[in-house]
């Protein structure tokens, strides 16, 4: 017998991805997780030894099937003895709390209820006086404690064990709007807590509501709810923490991502799946193969989700969402989470959301000032040496003590190795990640970085989304982005959760479009701006593009307040209501060229081939190709790393 639905042949497959017949063992009936962490009644089957396909169920309200699963047929639950909370429904032992490998560690055999301090060092103060806007209809509002929302005894237990002792503000707000099943489109700081915020209610919401049985019959594996995340290290960090907080709920999640067998993860997969945590590419992989049906998802979150919806995603995400088999917006649940959220790619995001609330923590886009950015005007052939001097400073200062660690962002997958090489060479010790590595390679590389044996991260912007790596104490822009919102969130990758950091951004003249937006950002933050960047910023003559920023600490958020492209030069990417559209023929949409009608040339990385040259020659704000190919955009450095 086949162990795995990964050995099955092609042959045994009905042509069409779903539906395989009748023929095939059942998947049997889904049981609700609400369900199996009931206080098991006393009609318990034993555990057949015999069936190692067996999914949920058996016969109706018990949990497994005949000589399948646990628990007997009739109303028993599966359990082990009476004694509550045993949760076994399936003798793949999956959900069997007590084999059920504990994410936390050691420090899971502390008591939850005394293990009473809080997470690091956070700075909750620092997130205080952070501005708050909601928009949409009916928000409920929001709570000071996790306490005052319902999420579960078992979940309220794991956030005890991550010693979150009180909700950050995105938290705060956040989790009773997706508690109460609203859509959310929310924008907080880098570091702020996000990802938990959209994880709670989730594991929540399967915990206790009857989702109905998945259906019998076919060989699927049918998710509860996907989140789906740009790269695979940020899915791989999701899984991590959504184990945590599912840790003994009976909420089960998986991680699908490529650059690694995808038979493995199918046999993973079809062991069973509440949450599915998953980059685009390996998703639809999963999907052509039949191997995954979304029908029966309730909840749909993006993390990181304008990188999602940019054009190098767009096409995937919308087939995954509104091609295969996922119920529509209003039927399902849907959450988009980013730090930054331009005002165009809000409005693509309003296609896969109902009736949903914007909320906005701090400034759309904004850094937090927890970060000491720093801008040095550094010409390319000083770089290296001047990035020499910092790391020697650091180490003299002490900064680059055993755990601080340092994160250079460069442009290119081949001046990342090249980098790396020549530090290790002059006595500092590097590793690299970038699209180019085999994920092995990069597994091994990040690893390496957190615990501290190598302090030096080089890096391209596949690092620079959502990875939470403690002691980052230094990000250094070695090349500028030629996007704002990218070095928003490569800059985030310290300061996080309270914490303070250090940033430091290598500036010459390749960088001018980058001098506005990048000291206007610095303002709002209370750094200080160099003169010479002021200067910079007030020549540049490059409006019009992806770079301008709203004005305000509120302007022009949700995009639904704003009047798109109202001319003038009033047509700012990030609705930000005025602005600097400098350039004849202002807004977004005015541009000739259009939005990456060009393929080829990525994501700014050949100055004048991409991005950055918005603005040039006639309003070419995206004309000169923001790849409409996924591994055509955004530039050798990263093509390969969105998957
Ligand atoms: N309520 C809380 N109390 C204490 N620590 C928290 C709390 N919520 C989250 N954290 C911690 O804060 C850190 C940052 O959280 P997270 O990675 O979710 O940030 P984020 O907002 O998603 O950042 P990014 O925008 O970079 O993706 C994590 O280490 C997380 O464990």
């Amino acid at each position: 017998m086949s162990s795995s639905w990964a050995d099955v042949s092609e042959s045994e497959r009905a042509p069409s991805g779903w539906g395989y017949g009748n023929s095939r063992p059942s998947r049997t009936n889904y049981v609700p997780p609400h369900l199996r962490s009931r206080t098991p009644s006393s009609d318990f089957a034993a555990p057949s030894p015999g069936n190692d396909r067996v999914g949920y169920g058996g016969a109706h309200s018990g949990y497994g099937g005949r000589g399948q699963g646990y628990g007997g047929r009739g109303s028993g639950y599966a359990g082990r003895g009476g004694g509550g909370g045993g949760g076994g429904w399936n003798n793949r032992g999956w959900d069997r709390r007590d084999t059920e490998t504990n994410p936390f560690g050691n420090d899971v055999n502390a008591d939850p209820a005394t293990n009473e301090q809080e997470n690091t060092v956070i700075n909750f103060e620092a997130y205080e006086d952070i501005p708050i806007e909601t928009s949409g209809d009916n928000v409920p509002p929001p709570v000071n404690t996790f306490a005052e929302i319902d999420l579960g005894e078992a979940l309220n237990l794991n956030i005890q064990r991550c010693k979150y002792v009180k909700p950050t503000p995105v938290q705060r707000n956040a989790i009773p709007i997706l508690a109460a099943g609203r859509d959310l489109m929310a924008c907080a700081q880098t570091g702020s807590g996000k990802t938990a915020a959209f994880c709670f209610p989730i594991i929540s919401g399967i915990m206790k509501e009857q989702h109905g049985e998945r259906p019998r019959g076919v060989r699927g594996v049918y998710p509860l709810a996907v989140i789906l995340s740009p790269t695979r290290e940020l899915a791989c960090q999701i899984h991590d923490e959504a184990r945590k907080f599912s840790y003994q709920t009976g909420v089960k999640v998986v991680v699908a991502y490529g650059g690694t067998p995808v038979n493995q993860q199918i046999r993973e997969l079809e062991r069973g799946v509440d949450i599915l945590v998953a980059t685009p590419g390996r998703l639809n992989d999963l999907l052509e193969r039949g191997r995954v049906s979304l029908q029966m998802v309730k909840y749909l979150a993006l993390d990181e989700a304008d990188r999602m919806l940019d054009m190098g995603f767009e096409p995937q995400i919308r087939k995954i969402v509104q091609q295969m088999d996922m119920p529509p917006p209003g039927v399902r649940q849907t959450m988009l989470f980013s730090a930054t959220f331009p005002r165009e790619i809000q409005r693509l995001a309003s296609d896969f959301l109902s009736n949903y609330i914007f909320l906005a923590v701090g400034r759309v886009g904004s850094s937090t000032d927890l970060i000491v950015q720093r801008v040095e005007f550094v010409h390319d052939s000083d770089k290296r040496s001047h990035l020499m001097d910092l790391l020697h400073a650091q180490r003299e200062n002490g900064n680059q003590g055993k755990q601080a660690l340092t994160l250079v962002f460069v442009e290119t997958k081949k001046g990342a190795d090249s980098l790396e090489n020549w530090l290790c060479i002059n006595g500092f010790p590097a590793t690299t990640i970038h699209g180019d590595r085999s994920q092995q390679e990069r597994e091994v590389a990040l690893r390496s970085f957190k615990t501290g044996r190598t302090p030096i991260l080089v890096a391209t912007d596949v690092a620079a989304r959502g990875l939470d790596i403690p002691h980052v104490a230094h990000v250094v822009n070695f090349d500028l982005p030629n996007d704002i919102d990218d070095y928003v969130h490569r800059i985030g990758r310290t300061g996080r959760a309270g914490n303070s950091g250090l940033a430091t951004a290598f500036f010459n003249d390749n960088n001018t479009s980058m001098a506005k937006p990048l000291a206007e950002l610095m303002q709002e933050a209370n750094q200080e701006v160099p003169d010479w960047l002021t200067r910079y910023a007030s020549r540049a003559s490059f409006g019009g593009g992806k770079n301008r920023r709203s004005g305000g600490r509120f302007g022009g958020r949700d995009f639904r307040r704003e009047s798109y492209g109202r001319g003038g030069g009033g047509g700012d990417y990030y609705g930000g209501g005025g602005g600097y559209g400098a350039v004849p023929g202002g807004g977004y949409g005015a541009m000739p060229g259009g939005y990456g009608t060009v393929p080829g040339g990525g994501y700014g990385t050949v100055p004048g081939g991409g991005y950055a040259p918005y603005g040039r020659g006639g309003g070419a704000y995206y004309g000169g190709g923001y790849g409409t190919v996924p591994s055509q955009g955004y530039g050798p450095g990263v093509a390969s790393a969105w998957d």
